[in-house]
């Protein structure tokens, strides 16, 4: 089938690739131009396991071509799927410009029927506006041309996102006419083999589905972290209530770690955006306005546990961070809470040491001129001479270092754990000072 992607970000490149992959054959269009010149040497722009060596073959067999001409990409595919950003507004809500503008486009060059599709995620009404805005463009040619629009949003996570997509536990679609579903069950196909997994509803709930999934993983977090603070300060471990309260199958093991809180580009903007969608709609949003409240709290949890060590004087020292992206196996430092993390330490006059497997020149292309930021080029080159070791991301290289080598770099044997890593008992062994999230803090004499 011939299919045109809009969008070649996390969302956008791993579908076309995925697509592509499947035997179809996939125009991708954007509007950065040198993002498109990368693609066009079959490189990947960013980290995704797997995804760089799925774009070299699927580009260099041809079925996968990167374009920033739209017209291009609008003659080409039956299929036009819209995955561009849509970033918060000032007030929270989804910002539409880049979708409407991509539904501008397309009203502007189709000649023939298309499927446009919103795999972007988007708040309930945007397919009606992306219908109206197609309608308009093609009045102001006076074209009648038949069309659909489908909502379809994407649940694959970043760092698995290959397998998300060709594996989905779901694949919703939000059609109102019998022609979508059939066009978009064709579609799908190739991913929807051994049991039905495509989900068919009215396009308004399919929207919501979306932001239902990420509000209520973002609420499980939340929830836990708050436990987690509630646990430390009653002297249990929220490590032991997690595995307690995971073995009941309706809670379930999935989303319930406590941590240093949770980033990314998709559960800060969503859970804003539906509070926003609630409140349009008269609704008061108590539990997602907590959740975000919550969160945001959470985000400067490791800061002030640092900052108390130090005596509230964090004046010239040094500290050591470990993990910078949002999460393992991604570059993306969208919302990461080492960010927070590492403009707290700044401000109060602190130096830092950062190492990330991945992430080093995403945090270079923002922070890399500051003097009181250090990129290092190996973890322990991050610990080497530091006051205190932070963890903020759970990478698996970061789950059992050369502990007594850590305890001889550091100058004092101190570790910040945002992500419970470590035993507190093996810590306590080792002679380090540990505090964790929602577990008893280990203190050891100097
Ligand atoms: N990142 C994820 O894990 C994830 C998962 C599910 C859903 N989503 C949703 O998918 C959407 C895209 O997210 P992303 O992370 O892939 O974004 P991204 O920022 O990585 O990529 C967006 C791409 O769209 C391009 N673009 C902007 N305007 C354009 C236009 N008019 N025509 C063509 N290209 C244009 C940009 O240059 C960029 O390359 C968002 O709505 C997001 O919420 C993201
Ligand atoms: O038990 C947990 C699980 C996750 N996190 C944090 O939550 C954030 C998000 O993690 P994850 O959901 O794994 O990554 P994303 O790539 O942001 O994926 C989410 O957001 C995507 C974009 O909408 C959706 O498609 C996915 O289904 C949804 O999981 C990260 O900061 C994690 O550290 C926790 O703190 N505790």
């Amino acid at each position: 089938m011939d299919i045109t992607i809009f969008g070649s970000g996390y969302v956008g490149l791993v579908t076309a690739t995925c697509f592509a992959d499947a035997g179809n054959d996939v125009v991708c269009v954007d509007v950065d131009a040198q993002r498109v010149e990368t693609l066009r040497r079959g490189e990947c722009p960013f980290y995704e396991p797997g995804l760089a060596e799925l774009v070299k073959i699927n580009h260099a067999e041809g079925r996968l071509r990167f374009t920033t001409d739209a017209a291009e990409g609008v003659k080409h595919g039956q299929f036009q799927f819209i995955a561009v950003g849509t970033p918060p507004g000032e007030d929270g809500s989804a910002d539409l410009k880049y979708v409407l503008q991509v539904a501008n486009t397309i009203g502007q060059h189709m000649t023939e029927h298309r499927v446009i599709i919103t795999k972007s995620t988007v708040p309930v009404g945007t397919c009606d506006k992306v219908r109206a805005q197609l309608a308009s463009a093609l009045a102001a040619r006076n074209a009648e041309i038949e069309f659909d629009v489908v909502s379809n949003p994407e649940f694959l996570k970043e760092g698995a996102a290959i397998a998300d997509f060709t594996r989905p536990d779901r694949i919703v679609i939000g059609v109102d006419s019998d022609r979508a579903e059939k066009l978009m069950r064709a579609l799908y196909e190739p991913f929807n083999h051994n049991h039905d997994r495509l989900i068919s509803m009215d396009v308004r709930s399919s929207e919501l589905t979306k932001y239902a999934a990420n509000a209520l993983l973002a609420t499980k977090i939340s929830f836990m972290n708050e436990l987690a603070n509630l646990s430390e300060k009653v002297g249990a471990d929220i490590e032991n209530v997690r595995i307690g309260i995971g073995s009941d199958p309706r809670i379930g093991y999935h989303f319930i770690y406590a941590g240093c809180g949770y980033g990314g580009s998709c559960f800060p903007k969503d859970v804003k955006a539906l509070v926003h969608t609630a409140q349009q709609a008269g609704i008061k949003p108590s539990i997602l306005s907590a959740v975000e409240e919550v969160n945001e709290r959470q985000k400067t949890v490791l800061f002030s546990r640092i900052n108390a060590h130090f005596g509230g004087n964090l004046k010239g020292k040094t500290i050591a961070v470990w993990g910078l992206s949002f999460k393992p196996k991604t570059d993306d430092i969208r919302e990461a809470t080492s960010r927070v993390l590492m403009e707290a330490l700044w401000d109060a006059g602190a130096i830092v040491k950062a190492y990330d497997p991945v992430a080093m020149h995403e945090i270079q292309k923002v922070y890399g001129d500051r003097a009181d930021l250090k990129l290092c080029d190996s973890a322990e080159q991050a610990v080497d001479g530091a006051d205190a070791l932070t963890i903020v991301t759970e990478w698996k290289q970061f789950r059992s270092p050369n502990f007594a080598r850590i305890a001889k770099l550091l100058k004092q044997p101190v570790i910040f754990d945002g992500r419970n890593l470590y035993d507190p008992e093996l810590m306590q062994r080792m002679g380090f000072t540990y505090v964790s999230i929602g577990r008893q803090p280990i203190t050891t004499e100097a």
